[in-house]
């Protein structure tokens, strides 16, 4: 059993009731103090005289006896402690108060822990009598207070030093808070204590409304998180992220506390963040919108560019009026098709196409008529012709047909398939135009082995098709050679043969039927090349109208004839008039009926005195200005004959819209009027259309009296021929004319 041990003092002898008092006395004190959860102790001495059990236990023995006896020096950390401890007690104990204090003690396995001591001298005025301490573990309990303490103050650091602001608020109303959210707001230490919440917001709107915002939440047990925006105390604005909490959720009385960081500065940089995303997005929007538009600039100069390129393809091997291949294209087709050919012994032609009179459609009525003519001429020899062949054009009215394949045969049967389909007039606005072609045909490998060779001898042989009357072809061959270059040393001399007066004027009468005098002459051109001697003008008026040069030796024949017109006039034959060949370049002419009234006025001629000579093709290739022209010729009262009547194309219903005085009928049909019974009937039929069309007939070509005999019995007018006279120089017609006139009362006779 626990007891409060203590040194023997030795039994008392004499006093056994009292002893028993004591003893009984002295057991309620063991009692007593083995029944105390603290521990005494009775030091006299410094000694331990007496403890009880729980003061050796607390030090680490485990009976009481084992203390008593030690010195009390042993229970403290050093002698300093212990001095130190002495020193202030029994200044206080001596003053017969208890002394109260807690010390750290050593316990018996030598670590120090602290227990709450109180001391008490027995009696204060004789310190010799010991003294007696009570004595506790407070070893747990310190600790758990130096935990707390260390808790409590950690928690103010944090308090003061966190960096955010902590606030406590009850009823709106700050208890407490640190002073980062003093700083934040702008204020002084304790500023804000007592505050109402309102203080640190910008108006009551934000204020009630963070109030509406947070604490249903918070009155529900849960924590409010959000961005609320106060106010510094100098105005400016703060946006807060705020996260708050009451403090006891079962009692919001006891309020609530805020946790808020300023996160305004975080913000302006999301914003200028922000701003500077939508800057960046901009720029990279434009600079996409540049690349983009680059890009699409750059596609589409690389379409134009392609575009250009094949639009420069296209001018450099196509013919810009017509879409026809141009000579380049034509030159590359042709290389290849010579290829071919050579490579399989084969053959090929080459047509090279001239469109007669061209020009005059230019001159009449104007380029833009003329190029939409040659457009609808491309169209039509580009589907006269097979797949395989070319049609180019080289410009103005020539044309080339490459005929890969072709033979003689072939060539020829598409030439005349080409003449045929050139007979369908052209409908050009309201012009109804006929534009025939003349057409040479080279062929390899016979007549050139490249295609420079090959369009030379189709060129050649074009020129010779015109020379034979044009609207017809020709195939190249050798004599033409020379026979071109003829041509050309032709036109070159025609252009001095006025100045160097080698042109002159025949005259061949033409006889009236019915008297047998000579009622009219026809001037026909002559010219005599002093290295060439007589060039015909079969072969030179051509050359004279493709040359252009036609105008002005027409115009020199006009005015010659009229002049000598004027001197037989004047010299006994006042009813004799004067047939001139007009070529249809000179029919075109604008000031024409002009020009004419002016010559025949200027020889003081009347306008029937002239009968100018017209061929089909004149009407033919343009009926329209043809009757326009000869509508104003006929009525300045001059008369207009349509010759080589039957060889060209005109028709009935042209015929009876031209002002036309007189058939004349074509010395083809007349030649063999003896021996064919076609041409006899074409000539009736020619005299009879003429007389019911109410025009004069005039017979070409008559050599026989049997023509002549044929002629006047049906009805024809008046004829001309070898059979009354080749065509004369002036002198020998008037001869003709005098003698003819004295002779013509008797019979109508041949002269010679
Ligand atoms: N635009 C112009 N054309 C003219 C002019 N002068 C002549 N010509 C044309 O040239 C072609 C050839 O003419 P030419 O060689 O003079 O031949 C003419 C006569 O000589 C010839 N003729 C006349 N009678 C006969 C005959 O009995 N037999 C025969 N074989 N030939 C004969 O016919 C030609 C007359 O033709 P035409 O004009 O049709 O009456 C010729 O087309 C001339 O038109 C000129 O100044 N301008």
């Amino acid at each position: 059993m626990p007891s409060l041990y203590s040194a023997p003092d030795g039994p008392p002898s004499d006093l056994s009731a009292s002893s028993s008092t004591l003893e009984r006395t002295l057991r309620e004190q063991q009692t007593l103090l083995d029944s105390a959860g603290v521990g005494i102790v009775f030091v006299r001495q410094r000694v331990v005289v007496r403890c009880n059990q729980r003061y050796a236990e607390i030090f680490g023995y485990d009976r009481a006896e084992s203390v008593v006896g030690l010195g009390s020096e042993s229970f403290y950390p050093d002698r300093e402690a212990y001095r130190d401890l002495g020193r202030r007690a029994y200044a206080e104990m001596s003053q017969g108060r208890a002394f109260r204090t807690e010390r750290l003690m050593r316990h018996a396995r030598g670590h120090l822990f602290w227990a709450s001591l109180t001391g008490r001298l027995l009696n204060p005025d004789d310190t010799s009598e010991g003294s007696i301490w009570i004595l506790d573990d407070i070893d747990a309990q310190r600790q758990a207070q130096a935990q707390l303490s260390a808790a409590v103050r950690d928690k103010q650091l944090l308090f003061d030093h966190a960096m955010v602001g902590i606030v406590y608020l009850r009823n709106r109303h700050l208890t407490r808070c640190n002073r980062h959210f003093e700083q934040m707001l702008g204020y002084a230490p304790g500023a804000l204590a007592g505050s109402p919440s309102r203080r640190w917001y910008a108006s009551d709107e934000d204020w009630e409304a963070v109030g509406r915002l947070c604490y249903p939440v918070l009155e529900a047990g849960g924590s409010f998180e959000g961005e609320v925006r106060l106010c510094r105390q100098d105005g400016r604005p703060v946006i807060c992220e705020v996260r708050s909490k009451l403090l006891d959720p079962a009692d919001p009385s006891q309020g609530s506390i805020w946790i808020t960081m300023d996160v305004t500065e975080r913000k302006q940089a999301q914003a200028a963040l922000a701003r500077a995303h939508e800057e960046l997005e901009r720029l990279v929007q434009d600079r996409t919108r540049e690349l983009r538009a680059t890009v699409d600039n750059l596609h589409r100069e690389i379409q134009e560019r392609q575009a250009d390129q094949e639009r420069i393809y296209w001018l450099a091997h196509y013919d810009a009026l017509t879409g026809l291949p141009n000579r380049t294209l034509l030159a590359e087709r042709a290389r290849l098709a010579i290829e071919d050919a050579q490579s399989h012994n084969g053959s090929l032609a080459l047509v090279f196409l001239d469109l007669d009179h061209f020009k005059h459609v230019n001159d009449s009525l104007g380029h833009p008529v003329g190029d939409a003519l040659l457009v609808e001429i491309a169209k039509r020899l580009a589907g006269s012709v097979r797949p395989r062949d070319t049609v180019s054009r080289l410009g103005g009215d020539e044309f080339i047909l490459l005929l890969p394949g072709a033979d003689a045969q072939t060539a020829a049967r598409m030439a005349a398939q080409l003449l045929d389909a050139s007979r369908q007039p052209y409908q050009i606005d309201h012009h109804e135009l006929t534009m025939a072609p003349s057409m040479g045909i080279a062929l390899f490998p016979r007549d050139g082995l490249d295609f420079e060779t090959l369009t030379q001898s189709a060129d050649v042989a074009m020129y010779r098709a015109k020379l034979d009357g044009r609207n017809t072809f020709r195939f190249f061959t050798p004599e033409m050679q020379a026979q071109s270059a003829r041509a050309l040393a032709l036109e070159n001399s025609l252009r001095r043969a006025l100045e160097r007066e080698q042109l002159t004027l025949h005259y061949q009468p033409q006889i009236d039927l019915e008297t047998g005098l000579v009622q009219s002459v026809e001037a026909l051109l002559r010219w005599h090349h002093p290295h060439w001697g007589q060039v015909s003008p079969a072969e030179f008026i051509p050359i004279a109208e493709d040359s252009g040069q036609i105008l002005q030796i027409g115009d020199w024949v006009l005015r010659t004839a009229l002049a000598q017109l004027r001197a037989w006039r004047d010299s006994g034959m006042p009813h004799l008039t004067m047939a001139v060949n007009l070529s249809a370049i000179q029919f075109r002419e604008p000031h024409l009926p002009e020009r004419i009234a002016q010559l025949l006025s200027e020889f003081d001629l009347p306008p029937d005195a002239l009968e100018l000579e017209l061929t089909e093709g004149v009407a033919v290739s343009d009926p329209h200005t043809a009757v326009t022209t000869m509508d104003q010729l006929h009525a300045r009262g001059v008369r207009m004959s349509m010759d080589d009547f039957g060889t060209g194309y005109s028709s009935l219903s042209q015929l009876k819209r031209f002002r036309i005085f007189k058939l004349k009928i074509d010395q083809s049909f007349v030649r063999d009027l003896g021996q064919d019974a076609n041409d006899r009937a074409i000539v009736s039929a020619i005299i009879r259309m003429a007389q019911a069309l109410g025009m004069r007939t005039t017979a070409e070509g008559v050599e026989t009296g049997e023509q002549l005999h044929f002629l006047r019995n049906e009805g024809c007018h008046s004829a001309q021929g070898y059979h009354f006279s080749t065509p004369l120089p002036a002198e020998a017609m008037e001869r003709f004319m005098r003698q003819r006139a004295a002779e013509a009362t008797t019979e109508l006779e041949p002269a010679h």
